[in-house]
């Protein structure tokens, strides 16, 4: 154990909060990443020269995203990369889609060799979730339904593909699957209902 920014932590799992902390972007490319993911990145960094898709950053706390609210965010809460959730998103306004490319790592097991299923919960709600946030503002998730087809093995990529469907008042109904990088593999699709801040 250490003490960092006043808080104890494990050596070397947990990432800090600590204001002072340099900002990073942990959407961008590291080691960690295999060929596929980066393969994907750099399909979606060519779209978005044309402004269609836009790279969304990612911090690993929500200060870095808002200033001055939040602590520490769950995805993004190890010290080393590659170990948990390694991932980075797309946004595309017009089409009111939330893309994330997804490598799940080894911290993520469930079943021998695979992702558990509440890590897949995790990335749907969170891609789902960043999609109704950049459509809508700031909101919640009431509800989520997932459908698990094919167990994902750990260390490979995943594309997750999120929808905003109907927005009904406050209430933001989307969808999302996720399915291997090549589109041949449907893992598991989902429906979602967030609801808007009441302000
Ligand atoms: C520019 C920014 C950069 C930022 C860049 C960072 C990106 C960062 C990405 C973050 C991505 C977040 C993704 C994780 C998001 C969580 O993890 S959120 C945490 C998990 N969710 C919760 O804890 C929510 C707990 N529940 C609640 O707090 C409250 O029940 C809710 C959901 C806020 C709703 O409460 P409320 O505001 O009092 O709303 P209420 O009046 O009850 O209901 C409003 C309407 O919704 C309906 N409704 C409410 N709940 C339900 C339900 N479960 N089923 C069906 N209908 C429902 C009601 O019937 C009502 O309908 P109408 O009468 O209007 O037709």
């Amino acid at each position: 154990m250490i003490r960092r920014c006043g808080r104890l932590l494990h050596k070397t799992k947990v990432r800090s909060h600590c204001p002072t902390e340099e900002l990073r972007d942990f959407g961008l490319p590291n080691a960690t990443w295999n060929k596929n993911l980066k393969d994907l990145y750099n399909k979606f960094l060519e779209l978005s020269k044309n402004g269609s898709w836009k790279r969304i950053p990612s911090h690993n706390t929500i200060a870095h995203h808002l200033q001055g609210i939040g602590k520490r965010m769950f995805l993004r809460n190890l010290d080393s990369d590659g170990l948990g959730f390694e991932y980075c998103m797309f946004y595309n306004k017009d089409e009111r889609r939330m893309v994330c490319l997804f490598q799940p790592g080894p911290y993520l097991e469930g079943p021998p060799g695979y992702a558990h299923g509440g890590c897949i919960a995790t990335i749907i709600d969170s891609t789902a979730g960043a999609g109704a946030v950049y459509t809508c503002g700031s909101v919640m998730t009431a509800n989520l339904n997932i459908t698990y087809f094919k167990p994902v093995p750990l260390g490979c990529t995943l594309f997750v593909d999120s929808h905003v469907d109907k927005i009904e008042g406050r209430k933001v109904y989307s969808s999302c699957h996720i399915q291997s990088y090549d589109g041949v593999i449907l893992h598991a699709e989902a429906s979602a209902l967030f609801i808007k801040a009441n302000h």
